[in-house]
C-alpha cells in the first residue's frame, strides 16, 4: 500500500463508503490518516450514581430497575429511564432512539457515558452512550478519538479504517533527519500518527500534536521560502507616478490619516513607481482604517490610466464597499470634478446586469470593479487591469493566476488582512509578500467599554440599548444559532428577535440577519441598517468581518462563552468605529468560572494577538482541540494563535535547514499550501 493509494484499497470500502468518505474530503490513504480527530473522549473508571459530578463527562454504573419508557409530548420522540442510588436519582434521556426501549433490558447492569446536567431541577444525562460492563472494560482508561462525521460515515468506520492503515508499519518514512528532530524536540512521524488517532495518554497526544502541527507549519514555511527564492519578480508594467489625485482625496477626507496609514500609503505608493510589480500585504487590526488606503491605491492606478478591482470575501461586504466607494468618490467629484466610475459584480446579480458589467469593463467604462471572488474569476475581461486588492483568505491560487495573468495584464496585488499577527510570524507566513502594517488606531477613537455579565443583567442591558437608540445610535446583538435546536440550549436569532421586539418600544425597529438568508435578503437588511432604518440588528456571526457602520455603538453577544476570543475580538470590532463611545456586553450563560476568566481577557485587552494567545494559556494544552480561533489559514492541526511558538520554531527550522531537506517533499509542501487556502501563491 502507498499513501497516495485510493481509500478504495482498504478492506470494507466499496462504492458507497468511498463516496461517503469523499464527501469528507477523504480520497487517499493519506487523506484518511490526516483526517485527525476533532476531539477526544477520556473513558474513566465508572462511578456510582451517588458519586456523580455534574458538568463533566462521566461513566456511571447502574441497574435500570424498570424498562425504558417513551416520554409523551414535544416535537421530538424521547426515551427515558432512571437510575436510583439511595437518595440520588439520575434521569437518562435519549432523543429519536425508540429502539433502545427494546434493546436495554431492565435488571441488567450497564455503564452510561455522558455529561450530567441539571435539567428542570433533575440530574439528567442526555444521549448517553450505553455499554455492557465487559465492553466498557476494553476502553476504560483510554483516550478515544472523535471524528467529524457525515451521513453514512460513523465513528466506528473511520476508527476501523484508520487502524487498518496504521497497522502497515512500513508506510511512512520520517522525512525529518533525526538530528533535526532532536534539536527541535519533535516526535517521530509514525509515533505521531499513531498517537494523534489513538493516544496512549495525554502526554503522547501532546507530543503527536506538536509534531504534526510542526509539519504543517514547517512545510508551509519551506514552500514560501522556496517560492520567494525562485520567483523572479515580474516587471512593473503598470507604473504610476502621479499622486495628485491621491493627495486631493486625502485633502477631502473629514479626518486626518494616522501616521501608520501615511506610512503604509508611502510604501504602497513607492511600489507603483518601482521596477517590479507590487506584491504586498496590508495588515491592520479591526477598524484601523485599511479601506481608505485601498481607495488611495485604486485611485492612483486609475489616474495612471488603468483599471482596478477590489475583491471582498462576502457579498454583504462587497456591497458595503461599493456603497461607500460610490459615496466617497461622489464627494470627491463634487470637490474636484474628477469622476471615477465604480462597478459592482456579485453572484446574486441577474445575468443581464452581469452582462452589462462585463461589457463596461471591456470597454473601460468602469474604472474600479468591486465584487466577490466567485464572479470575478470567470468571464470577466478588463480593458487594462493594473491593480487588484484582495483579502488574506483569498490569496491567489493557480486558477486565479490564470485569470489574472492569462490576459497578460500582470497587475499589482495588495492583500489586506485584519489578523493581528506579530511581524516575526507574519514574515514566516507571508514571506513572499512585502508587508505594511497599520499599528495605530485613529486618534479620536475612544476605547470600547466592555463588560461580562450573566443573563440576569439583560433587563438593564435592554434599558441601556433603548437609551443608546434614543441618542440616535444603533445596536448589534449576536446569537450563536439561527433557530431553536432541541439539542442545544443556546440563544437563537429568530426567537430572540421576536422576544426583543416585545421588550423594546415599537418605535425601535428590530431586524435579523443570518447566513441562511439569500444574498438579496441580507443585502436589503444591511442597506436598511446602514440607512438607519433599523436600529437593532440581531445576527449570527455573519457580520463578523468588515462591516462598517460607525453609528453602531453597542454590541451585545449572547452565549459569549461559545465563541473563540479572536472571533469575539473581530465581532467587537464592529463597534467603536466612529467618534462616539461604544460598548460591548458579553453575556455569559452558565456559571463556569473559567469561561468568565477567558472573557475577562477581552475586557482587559484590545490587542488582538495578545487576546488570542492568552486564551490558550488559560485553557491549557488539555483543551487543544477545543474552540478554534476564527479560521484564517486553516491548517489541519496547527492554529496560528495557539501554536505561535511552534510556528516560530518551524520558521526557524525552515530557514536553517532549507538546503538539507530531502528533495521529494514537493508533493507534501503543495498539500499543506492547499490546506492553508493557497494552491500556489503568486
Ligand atoms: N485616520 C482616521 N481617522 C478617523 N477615522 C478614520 C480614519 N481612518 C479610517 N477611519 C474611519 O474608521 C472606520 C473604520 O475604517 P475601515 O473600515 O477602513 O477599517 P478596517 O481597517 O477595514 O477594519 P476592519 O478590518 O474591521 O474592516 C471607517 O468609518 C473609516 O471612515
Amino acid at each position: 500500500m502507498k499513501i497516495t493509494d485510493s481509500v478504495r484499497r482498504l478492506k470494507g470500502v466499496g462504492d458507497k463508503v468511498e463516496n461517503n468518505l469523499n464527501k469528507l474530503g477523504i480520497f487517499t490513504v493519506e487523506d484518511l490518516l490526516e483526517y485527525y480527530p476533532r476531539a477526544y473522549q477520556t473513558y474513566d473508571v465508572p462511578v456510582d450514581v451517588s458519586d456523580i459530578i455534574p458538568g463533566k463527562h462521566l461513566a456511571v454504573r447502574g441497574v435500570l430497575h424498570r424498562s425504558l419508557v417513551r416520554i409523551p409530548g414535544g416535537h421530538v420522540e424521547k426515551t427515558a429511564g432512571t437510575l436510583v442510588d439511595g437518595d440520588t436519582r439520575l434521569q437518562l434521556l435519549w432523543y429519536r432512539m425508540p429502539y433502545l426501549r427494546k434493546q436495554v433490558i431492565a435488571g441488567k447492569t450497564y455503564i452510561f457515558y455522558g455529561v450530567v446536567k441539571n435539567k428542570n431541577g433533575q440530574w439528567t444525562m442526555e444521549q448517553p452512550e450505553i455499554y455492557e460492563p465487559e465492553a466498557y472494560e476494553k476502553i476504560c482508561s483510554t483516550i478515544q478519538p472523535i471524528y467529524s462525521l457525515t451521513e453514512g460515515v460513523h465513528q466506528k468506520l473511520i476508527g476501523k479504517l484508520v487502524r487498518q492503515v496504521l497497522e502497515e508499519k512500513t508506510l511512512f518514512q520520517d522525512y525529518l533527519p533525526e538530528k533535526l528532530r532532536m534539536e527541535f524536540q519533535l516526535a517521530e512521524y509514525n509515533f505521531a500518527l499513531q498517537n494523534i488517532h489513538y493516544p496512549k495518554n495525554q502526554e503522547t497526544l501532546t507530543l503527536a500534536r506538536r509534531r504534526l502541527g510542526f509539519d504543517e507549519f514547517f512545510l508551509f514555511a519551506l514552500a514560501i521560502r522556496r517560492m520567494k527564492a525562485s520567483r523572479e519578480r515580474s516587471e512593473n508594467i503598470h507604473p504610476a507616478s502621479d499622486r495628485t489625485w491621491a493627495e486631493q482625496f486625502i485633502g477631502c477626507l473629514e479626518y486626518r490619516l494616522t501616521n501608520a496609514q501615511l506610512r503604509a500609503w508611502k510604501e504602497i505608493s513607492a511600489d507603483f513607481s518601482g521596477p517590479h510589480v507590487m506584491n504586498r500585504l496590508l495588515q491592520g487590526d479591526v477598524g484601523s482604517g485599511k479601506t481608505v488606503i485601498a481607495q488611495l491605491t485604486l485611485l492612483t492606478a486609475v489616474q495612471a490610466g488603468y483599471q482596478g478591482c477590489l475583491m471582498a470575501p462576502t457579498e454583504v461586504l462587497a456591497r458595503q464597499h461599493y456603497e461607500s466607494f460610490v459615496n466617497d468618490f461622489e464627494k470627491f467629484y463634487q470637490k474636484t470634478g474628477i469622476c471615477l466610475r465604480i462597478g459592482l459584480l456579485t453572484g446574486s446579480m441577474k445575468a443581464k446586469e452581469k452582462r452589462a458589467v462585463y461589457e463596461a469593463l471591456e470597454t473601460h467604462e468602469i474604472d474600479i470593479l468591486i465584487g466577490t471572488h466567485a464572479v470575478i474569476q470567470e468571464k470577466v475581461h478588463f480593458h487594462d487591469l493594473g491593480m487588484v486588492i484582495t483579502d488574506e483568505q483569498h490569496r491567489f491560487g493557480v486558477s486565479q493566476r490564470e485569470w489574472l495573468f492569462g490576459k497578460g495584464s500582470l497587475p499589482h496585488v495588495l492583500v489586506m488582512s485584519a489578523t493581528p499577527i506579530p511581524r516575526t510570524l507574519a514574515i514566516i507566513l507571508y514571506g513572499d509578500l512585502d508587508i505594511s502594517v497599520i499599528d495605530e488606531l485613529p486618534e479620536k477613537r475612544k476605547p470600547i467599554k466592555n463588560c461580562v455579565v450573566d443573563p440576569g443583567y439583560r433587563p438593564a442591558a435592554y434599558r441601556f440599548i433603548e437609551n443608546q437608540v434614543r441618542q440616535g445610535h444603533q445596536v448589534y446583538i449576536i446569537c450563536p444559532m439561527v433557530e431553536e435546536s432541541e439539542f442545544m440550549d443556546l440563544e437563537n436569532v429568530l426567537d430572540y428577535t421576536e422576544k426583543i421586539r416585545k421588550i423594546l418600544p415599537p418605535s425601535i425597529k428590530v431586524a435579523y440577519l443570518h447566513g441562511k438568508m439569500t444574498g438579496t435578503q441580507k443585502d436589503e437588511i444591511m442597506e436598511r441598517f446602514h440607512r438607519q432604518e433599523i436600529q437593532v440588528l440581531v445576527s449570527t456571526t455573519v457580520i463578523e468581518v468588515g462591516i462598517n457602520v460607525p453609528n453602531a455603538t453597542v454590541m451585545m453577544v449572547e452565549n459569549a462563552e461559545r465563541f473563540g476570543l479572536a472571533q469575539l475580538h473581530q465581532l467587537r470590532g464592529r463597534v467603536g468605529r466612529g467618534d462616539d463611545q461604544s460598548y460591548c456586553i458579553f453575556v455569559q450563560s452558565g456559571k463556569s468560572e473559567s469561561a468568565k476568566e477567558r472573557l475577562e481577557i477581552l475586557v482587559k485587552s484590545n490587542d488582538g494577538f495578545k487576546i488570542a494567545s492568552e486564551d490558550l494559556k488559560l485553557r491549557g494544552p488539555g483543551d487543544m482541540f477545543g474552540l478554534r480561533q476564527s479560521g484564517l489559514m486553516d491548517f489541519h492541526i496547527g492554529d496560528l494563535y495557539q501554536d505561535s511558538d511552534l510556528l516560530q520554531v518551524a520558521g526557524d527550522c525552515a530557514k536553517k535547514y532549507e538546503n538539507q531537506i530531502p528533495e521529494n517533499l514537493e508533493r507534501r509542501m503543495e498539500r499543506y499550501m492547499r490546506l492553508a487556502g493557497n494552491d500556489v501563491i503568486l
